[in-house]
């Protein structure tokens, strides 16, 4: 829970230019050396790094000497847009009011920057900001294309020059000129090879030899010394277009995914003095009108109070049919508005909007790692080593032990296996498959904060469902009134209408919905909520309590019991029993699917826990077909029983995951109790989306069995990966080492691999 807290804290820089993935591990090895920075993390798959924001400065020396080609920039998003509307602490303003300095210092890292909209100062009126997002974006993506283009054509240049002095070299054998193929040849490895030299020899001054780039190195420089230059050249030659087309599909597949969860408005445009002005979203203040253009994504929440048009909330909340939006009706910064012109009135700072808050929370996740992600990491960092002794292995004992064997041809074995030695499939296409499933669930309308929760979701076997708003609508209503010892309906109505003046509870509402008529707060005094039971007031006077059977008992109020169609409110008067109002609640639709689809996932055991009647939980679990039910929980009983059923399942030995479904009102400490906090109606909790692991962005349960499947299904394509990347490996370990593999034919599958990996890797955002 502390880690959580912190993490929480720690904010997301991008890191720019790292695209390999042992330069990621690099990084935050040496970031977690560093005193305050024990906690960094930097994600491969998303190309950033999650900080402390008081250290940033610090990380940035660090990077900029361990890594010289990665620079750190200001969030993606504009996540500290919140606090400098000074309404969310201090601690998560990523950097100072200006432009950060890293940004501004480097022309690339400015017009990123520029381009996500980043670096708005605060004071910077809103019309030196117009239109400038807009026509920023061009530069950098032009910039990512040219670079491109460059080196897409050092490289046929390189490969013309590498023909041909492969052509001419076995003809001019012997002659004088063949001094000048091989320089040529020389020429052409140097070139393009000198970006992994110039990395191999500065990683190996710092001690770190098992680096690919030090590893292709070797490898070639090895091939040049028993006289096999074109061999070389080739090796590198190769190795470059791979690692070109590895860029060019991760950033490929980081792009789609992140376009899948690029939520955020760009601009908004705001009404003022008659005049609409185009500006960042955190630059409206509450209050504002401002307008949006059918196709424009509505940047902040608000009430429409002008045009009615359909809003597609399908990116927030997964839900395909749009909905419709007239005057009076809320609308969330996020909906795309598909048809009319709307005005809307601003309701919150940008910063607090539901879309705010997933961003942040989709920038952090992929920096929590699953098991099998860090597991590669440590893999990596045995294998790489071992094949690498294996090389020298089979360089130096064969030629000493077994008579008539032959140096060279030994040597150039030793020197395959070095080129296999490099676990660059795996540590790249992992975290973004796991990028890939968190993308993939958030497009259906599930946020999981982290690829560990996605892994815990592959193993769930018991659910525990809150009843309350999370089974059941939470929408109450009075269906019956009885008066008892010469009370009046009226006046039961009235009399529990207002102890409840005050209470927040779906019961309440649904009292003072049946009462009909205003309810005068004036006339109520000493008002008290009993969490579980019910509430306790002074009305006109007279002590009036509200609430179930155990409040009664804990009021001494003499009573009987009788069965009824729903929840039992008793009202007493000055400890007399007044009368007894029913409320009934509805089963959501889909509650059933819901628990039918995890049975058929697997699930093993399901639970409902309720403040509720046994009666009413009973016969809400019977329509549901769930296994168990506990009712008549206080909400600290519902943290003992979670406690208790996890116990359980331990003494059976399993090792699956148990999640507790709420609807995030009064549940956090459950929440945080179990293995998977799972949050319904994100959208508008803000507590929900704080306490839980995973938020379902609408209320439908059944949305929880989706995000088993894309959990699943994630998990599948990373095993694939994982064991293509293996497989392929083993067999050219063995075929080096027998003299079969030759050393292209080695680098050839190394980047085939990565290739397919990466593509397979990108399968996840469609799976599931
Ligand atoms: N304001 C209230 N007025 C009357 N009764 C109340 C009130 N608040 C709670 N109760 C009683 O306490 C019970 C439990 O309430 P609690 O808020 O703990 O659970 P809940 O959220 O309604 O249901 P669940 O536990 O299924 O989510 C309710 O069923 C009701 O009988
Ligand atoms: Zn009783």
């Amino acid at each position: 829970m502390s880690t959580d807290t912190r993490r929480e804290r720690m904010q997301s820089y991008v890191l720019e230019g790292m695209d390999c993935a042992s330069c990621a591990q690099r990084i935050e090895d040496a970031l977690r050396r560093e005193p305050g920075l024990e906690e960094a993390t930097v994600s491969f798959a998303t190309g950033s790094v999650l900080l402390p924001p008081e250290r940033v400065e610090r990380a940035r020396e660090i990077i900029a000497r361990v890594e010289p080609g990665v620079r750190l920039v200001p969030p993606r998003q504009d996540t500290g847009a919140a606090a400098r509307n000074g309404t969310l602490q201090e601690s998560v303003l990523p950097h100072g009011p200006h432009p950060a300095p890293g940004a501004a210092a480097h022309p690339a890292g400015e017009a990123v920057a520029r381009a996500t909209g980043e670096a708005v100062a605060p004071g910077s009126s809103a019309k030196e900001r117009t239109g400038a997002t807009g026509q920023a974006e061009r530069p950098a993506e032009e910039e990512e294309r040219h670079s491109t283009y460059r080196r897409l054509a050092a490289i046929g240049l390189a490969t013309l020059a590498f023909l041909a002095a492969t052509f001419l070299h076995p003809r001019l054998e012997g002659t004088s000129l063949a001094l000048a193929v091989d320089a040529a040849l020389l020429a052409v490895y140097v070139w393009v090879g000198h970006g992994v030299i110039g990395a191999a020899l500065r990683n190996a001054r710092r001690g770190q030899f098992f680096d690919e780039n030090f590893l292709m190195t070797l490898a070639t420089a090895g091939a040049i010394a028993i006289h096999e230059l074109p061999e070389a050249v080739a090796v590198m030659l190769f190795y470059t277009v791979g690692e070109f087309f590895q860029d060019l599909a991760v950033q490929r597949s980081r792009r789609s995914i992140r376009a899948l969860m690029d939520l955020r408005p760009d601009y908004a445009h705001v009404r003022r003095n008659g005049e609409i002005l185009r500006v960042p979203p955190e630059a409206v203040a509450v209050g504002e009108e401002i307008v949006v253009r059918p196709g424009e994504r509505i940047p902040l929440d608000g009430e429409v109070v002008e045009g009615s048009s359909f809003a597609d909330t399908s990116a927030l909340t997964g839900e395909s049919v749009p909905r419709r939006v007239e005057p009076g009706d809320e609308v969330m910064a996020g909906m795309v508005n598909t048809r009319g012109l709307l005005t809307v009135r601003v309701s919150r700072p940008f910063g607090e909007s539901s879309v705010a808050k997933i961003l942040r929370l989709v920038e952090t996740a992929a920096a929590r790692k699953a098991p099998t992600e860090r597991f590669i990491t440590t893999f990596s960092r045995y294998y790489t080593p071992a094949v690498v002794a294996a090389a020298l292995a089979v360089a130096v004992i064969p030629p000493l032990v077994v008579p008539g064997a032959a140096f060279g041809d030994w040597l150039r074995r030793a020197l395959v296996l070095l080129v296999i030695s490099c676990p660059c499939a795996l540590v790249i296409s992992i975290p973004l498959g796991y990028f890939g499933g968190l993308g993939g669930a958030s497009r259906r309308g599930v946020l999981v904060k982290g690829s560990n929760y996605l892994d815990a979701l592959t193993r769930l076997d018991t659910v525990v469902w809150d009843k309350t708003g999370t089974l059941t609508r939470g929408v109450f209503k009075v269906v019956e009134v009885t008066p008892f010892n010469g009370f009046s309906r009226d006046r039961v109505l009235e009399l529990a209408a207002h102890a409840e003046a005050f209470s927040s509870h779906p019961i309440a509402a649904s009292i003072a919905e049946a009462y009909g008529r205003a309810v005068e707060r004036s006339r109520v005094a000493g008002y008290e909520e009993v969490a579980g039971h019910g509430v306790r007031a002074r009305v006109d006077g007279q002590l009036v309590v509200a609430g179930n059977d155990r409040l009664l008992h804990r009021e001494d109020i003499p009573h009987e019991t009788c069965e009824a169609e729903g929840t039992v409110v008793y009202v007493a008067v000055d400890g007399v029993l007044a009368g007894r109002i029913v409320i009934a609640d509805e089963i959501k639709p889909e509650a059933a699917a819901a628990v039918r689809a995890l049975r058929e996932l697997g699930v093993r055991r399901q639970v409902m826990l309720t403040g509720d009647d046994r009666s009413v939980a009973e016969k809400v679990a019977a329509a549901l077909g769930l296994d168990e039910v506990r009712a008549n929980l206080l909400p600290e009983d519902k943290v003992e029983a979670v406690e208790r059923l996890d116990a359980e399942r331990r003494r059976e030995g399993r090792i699956g995951a148990l999640a507790f479904v709420g609807d995030g009102i009064n549940d956090a400490p459950v929440l945080t109790r179990a293995d998977i906090g799972v949050a319904m109606g994100g959208l508008g909790s803000d507590a929900a989306i704080e306490a839980a692991d995973v938020v379902i962005m609408d209320d439908s349960p059944a949305r929880l069995a989706t995000a088993v499947s894309v959990a699943r299904a994630t998990r599948r394509i990373v095993k694939q990966n994982i064991a293509f990347a293996l497989g392929v490996k083993l067999i050219f370990v063995l075929l080096g080492a027998a003299g079969v593999a030759s050393m292209w034919e080695a680098v050839f599958a190394d980047v085939g691999v990565s290739l397919l990996a990466i593509l397979n890797a990108t399968r996840v955002l469609r799976a599931g």
